[in-house]
Parts: C-alpha cells; sequence; structure tokens
C-alpha cells in the first residue's frame, strides 16, 4: 500500500512537472514571440518618424518627462537632433529644440499645432468645456477671446492707461522693501515680487488689490493667495492619464482626484466674490448709460458679444481672468528673481547695471517706465535672463487636431508639440558659451528681439507663431522696471554664509522654472527715504 502510495505520488508530481515545465515554455514562447512582435511593429514605424530613443512598452519614453524634464530632452536632443520623436504612453510626441527647428516648424506648422492637449487638473477644475485663452482649443471661441484680450488688455493705449498702475503697485512695495531693509534681515525677493506683479494683474483686471499695505478684506487676500497656490501646484503637476488614460485609477489612488475636485468646490464657493462678476452686472444696470465712466476689464467681457451673439457666461469670464492671472504673474516675478540671482553672482555685471542707471535716472528721483528704452545695458541682462532662464522652459504644451506631415513623415491626431525653449536657448549653433550670464552678447545686436515670436527663433521665451503669449509686451516691461527699481534703490548682499562663489542656483520645473531654494538677500537704500 505505501509503495502504491509512493508511485502515485511520483506519477503525479512528474506529471505535475511535466505540465510547468510545458507551462513556462508556452510562456516563455508568448514572450518571446510578442517581443518580436513588439519590436517589428515599433520599428516599422519609427522608419518613418524622425529619430528618438526606443520607447519602453506601455510607458514609451514618459521617464523623460521627470525631475527636470527640458534637460532630461535638450541631453536627448544632443543624440538625436532638433527633431525628436518621442512616445509618451499614447501619446506621439514631436520635441523641437533648435532655433533652425523652430523655425522650420512655425512657418510651415503653426496653425496644425496651435491646439492645447487636454489636462486632468483643467477637466476637473474648469470642467470639459476648456474655456480659458490658455487651455480654449484653436478655433472660433478662441479667436474671439483673444481678439478681445487684444484689444481690451494689450493694445499699446490700455497698455499706455495703465502705467500709473503699474508705477502705484511698485512704489507701494518699495515702501515695504524700505521699512524690512531697516532690520537688516534678508529678504525673500520671490514673495515681494509676486505681491507687486500680483496687484498690477488685478488692478488691471477687476480693480482689486490684494497684497501689501492697505487691504482690508484679509479673509479673501487668504482665498486668493489659496486658489493660486493650487492653480500653480496644478499646473506643475504630472498627471500620467494625461499620456495614458486607463491608468487614472492610479491617480484617484494617489488623491489626486479628491484633491482637484476639493479645490473646485472651494474654489467655486469663493471665486465669484472676488472677482466680483454678480456685482459688476448690478453696478452697470444701476449706472445705465454713464458717459463718464471708464469700464474695466469684467465690464468689458460682460458687455461684449460674441459672433453668434451670445454673451459669456459667468463661468467662462471668471476661468478667462484666472488664466491670465495663473499665466502672467508667476512668470514674471520668477524672471527677476533669476536675474538678481545671476547679479548676484555676477558682482561686475550688476555694478555696470547700477552706473548705467546712476548715469540715466539719476540719484533725485525712482526709476520711471519712460527710463527704460534709454537703459541698453539694463535690457540686455533683462534679454540674457530670458534666455538662460526662460520663465516656461518647454513653453506651454501644444497639440495637432488633425494628421499631418512634418519633415515627410505623418503623425496622427493629438500629436503632441513641445517646444524646448530651454534647449533652443542654449542652441550651440546661435550662442557661444551658452550656458554662461553673458548679456555683452546682446549689447552688439540690439536687433535680437526676444518678443517678435518671428524671424528669430533662437530667443523666444513667450513662445511663438499664434499661440505665442499675448502678454508679452506687459511681462516685459514689469520685468524691466521691477528690476531697474531694485538695482537703482537699493545694494544687495548675500545673508551670512553664502557667497558668491556658493550661491545655489539651481532650478525645479513646474511648468514655471523655479529657483529650488529660494533667493533670500538683504537690501541696503541707496537713494534718500523720502523718494521711496
Ligand atoms: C515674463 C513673463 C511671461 C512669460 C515668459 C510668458 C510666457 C508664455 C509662454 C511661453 C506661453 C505659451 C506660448 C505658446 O504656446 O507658444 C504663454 C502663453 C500665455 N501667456 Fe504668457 N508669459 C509671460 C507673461 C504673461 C502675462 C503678463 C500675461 C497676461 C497678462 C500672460 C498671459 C498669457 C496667456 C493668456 C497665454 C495663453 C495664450 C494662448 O493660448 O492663446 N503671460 N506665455
Amino acid at each position: 500500500m505505501a509503495s502504491a502510495h509512493s508511485h502515485t505520488r511520483r506519477w503525479w508530481s512528474q506529471e505535475a512537472h511535466g505540465i510547468r515545465v510545458s507551462g513556462e515554455g508556452t510562456i516563455a514562447t508568448l514572450l518571446i514571440s510578442s517581443l518580436v512582435i513588439y519590436v517589428t511593429v515599433v520599428y516599422q514605424r519609427r522608419k518613418k518618424l524622425p529619430p528618438g530613443p526606443w520607447p519602453w512598452p506601455v510607458v514609451g519614453n514618459l521617464a523623460v518627462l521627470a525631475g527636470l524634464p527640458h534637460r532630461n530632452l535638450q541631453n536627448l536632443a544632443a543624440k538625436y537632433g532638433g527633431l525628436m520623436y518621442l512616445q509618451l504612453g499614447q501619446v506621439p510626441c514631436l520635441v523641437v529644440s533648435t532655433a533652425a527647428a523652430a523655425k522650420e516648424l512655425f512657418r510651415t506648422h503653426d496653425v496644425i499645432f496651435s491646439y492645447r492637449p487636454k489636462r486632468l487638473d483643467h477637466e476637473i477644475i474648469s470642467g470639459k468645456s476648456y474655456k480659458s485663452l490658455t487651455s480654449a482649443p484653436y478655433g472660433p471661441y478662441w479667436r474671439q477671446i483673444r481678439r478681445i484680450c487684444n484689444t481690451e488688455l494689450f493694445s499699446p493705449a490700455i497698455h499706455a492707461s495703465h502705467v500709473s498702475v503699474r508705477s502705484e503697485e511698485i512704489h507701494s512695495m518699495m515702501k515695504v522693501l524700505l521699512a524690512e531693509s531697516r532690520t537688516e534681515k534678508a529678504i525673500d525677493l520671490k514673495s515681494w515680487l509676486t505681491g507687486v506683479t500680483a496687484n498690477n494683474m488685478t488692478r488691471m483686471l477687476i480693480n482689486k488689490r490684494f497684497f501689501g499695505t492697505g487691504v482690508s478684506d484679509q479673509q479673501e487676500k487668504k482665498d486668493f493667495e489659496e486658489i493660486f497656490d493650487h492653480i500653480f501646484a496644478a499646473a506643475g503637476t504630472f498627471f500620467i492619464s494625461d499620456f495614458i488614460p486607463k491608468l487614472r485609477f492610479v491617480e484617484m489612488l494617489q488623491g489626486k482626484i479628491a484633491k482637484l475636485t476639493a479645490f473646485r468646490k472651494f474654489l467655486h464657493s469663493v471665486i465669484g466674490k472676488i472677482f466680483e462678476v454678480e456685482k459688476h452686472r448690478q453696478r452697470a444696470l444701476e449706472r445705465g448709460n454713464d458717459p463718464i465712466y471708464v469700464p474695466d476689464f469684467v465690464d468689458v467681457l460682460l458687455n461684449t458679444p460674441l459672433d453668434n451673439g451670445e454673451r459669456l457666461t459667468d463661468r467662462e469670464i471668471i476661468s478667462i481672468l484666472s488664466s491670465m492671472i495663473g499665466a502672467g504673474t508667476d512668470t514674471t516675478a520668477t524672471t527677476v528673481v533669476w536675474a538678481m540671482s545671476e547679479l548676484m553672482v555676477n558682482p561686475k555685471i550688476r555694478k555696470q547695471a547700477q552706473e548705467e542707471l546712476d548715469a540715466v535716472v539719476g540719484d533725485s528721483r525712482l526709476v520711471e517706465e519712460s527710463d527704460i528704452p534709454n537703459l541698453p545695458f539694463l535690457r540686455t541682462i533683462v534679454k540674457e535672463t530670458f534666455r538662460l532662464h526662460a520663465p516656461v522652459p518647454l513653453s506651454l504644451p501644444r497639440c495637432s487636431e488633425q494628421p499631418c506631415e512634418v519633415a515627410g513623415s505623418q503623425f496622427p491626431a493629438n500629436t503632441r508639440l513641445i517646444l524646448n525653449v530651454f534647449a533652443i536657448h542654449r542652441d550651440p549653433i546661435v550662442y557661444e558659451n551658452p550656458d554662461s550670464f553673458q548679456p555683452s552678447r546682446f549689447v552688439d545686436h540690439p536687433e535680437v528681439d526676444h518678443m517678435s515670436g518671428k524671424d528669430f527663433y533662437g530667443l523666444i521665451p513667450f513662445g511663438a507663431g499664434r499661440r505665442m503669449c499675448p502678454g508679452y509686451h506687459l511681462g516685459n516691461v514689469m520685468v524691466s522696471l521691477m528690476l531697474a527699481h531694485l538695482l537703482h534703490s537699493f545694494d544687495w548682499r548675500l545673508p551670512a554664509g553664502v557667497t558668491e562663489e556658493n550661491l545655489d542656483m539651481s532650478e525645479t520645473y513646474k511648468l514655471v522654472g523655479l529657483r529650488k531654494k529660494p533667493l533670500f538677500l538683504i537690501a541696503k537704500p541707496r537713494s534718500p527715504a523720502y523718494l521711496y
């Protein structure tokens, strides 16, 4: 009995082993044949596409978007060239990394790539209709909003009418800086600059300010700050489901969807009060046709009919205003922080800029906007900062809506376009010593215009083509003005223990290229106190 039993066990074990061996064989065969099919399919497809790194199954080349994607992509472009192909999950992607490739692409394919890819945060926060200027698809709605913004917000006449707002906001913050300088404490420059740019934006848009002295409603200020902290944080977050929609559950598990949904609820509960859209509507009714009243931007948005005769909804107005504040605040403040960082590690350049300011402005008044055209060296510092520290290193993502042909290759609809401004601004064919801060490189080239977005594609901090930044003039003026004020009115030094040699100049990527560590500086006034 015992032997029969052991025989049966041996038989069973051999049989089972046999099954395992043949099972393993089948799995191995399946794996190998899947791999062969995958390699063949990818190889056949890739033959017809621009060069690029080999994609992993499922995720493709998504890993390049981790950490500092502008640098990862620059390194890849050094190997694969100015026009590179990536497979980002399920999304085909073209990466432009040289001035020549940017010129070629914008001259021939700007319209095709004038759409914006959908993002999870936009979908949850604003709903699926994407009605802000930054996220709206290229088409009639976007064209109308862009036209309204160009004529009612960014036109030379409107820009000129806001000179006093810019000046008041900078002067009001100069007073705060003066007071801070008396304490000899190191100042977090970014928070000061963000206050100025945010106040300037909100005064232009809704005739209100939220930072500095004289702000009475502290709760509203807190809500405003919370909203834009969330918007900036969401804009800098990577959502895997934007590239592999089936993985949306991952974002659910990570709590990202719950966080965005909670933010949407908070946003909708406070934003109406902050932007006062309904109050504007009521005031317009009470006012009637008062010829003396100067409408602000909310009045304009409420009153301008769209081509179909309809008016913008409150939701649409709120989206347009929020995206404008989101797009214009951090970008501008960050550029000045980088300019000051470079000037702290390049004291000779800082001194030269101060000498120019002293010669042009003198010591009996503060800088004025009309001084900027007379400060050519300061303007080269601004250009060089935009070059070396492009505030939006990968621009805003774009995509195609239709299938298209680029450089002889066919691309399906929804191909993403990444404009690697960071790499373009370091294109060794255009710039000598591209990694060093040398404003003098522009001294003999005043024709290099970082705001044209056409002809010269070696300096495009505001993007290029149809969706180029509409706030480029305002952004450039604010950066130049704030920098001029900081240098003319104060001498600056690094806090104890930090030197020109060891100041950390590394960056992080949150859609905007921010300093990894805040810039703390100690200010010493250069002008008599009554001037501030
Ligand atoms: C230093 C300042 C700024 C920089 C570097 C900057 C940069 C950019 C870039 C790279 C884009 C994407 C362009 C493209 O897709 O080709 C953009 C778009 C945009 N920017 Fe700016 N920007 C700045 C300031 C501003 C300001 C002050 C405003 C508003 C007052 C603004 C409003 C916008 C809007 C609404 C868009 C979306 C345009 C569209 O999709 O049609 N920006 N910006």
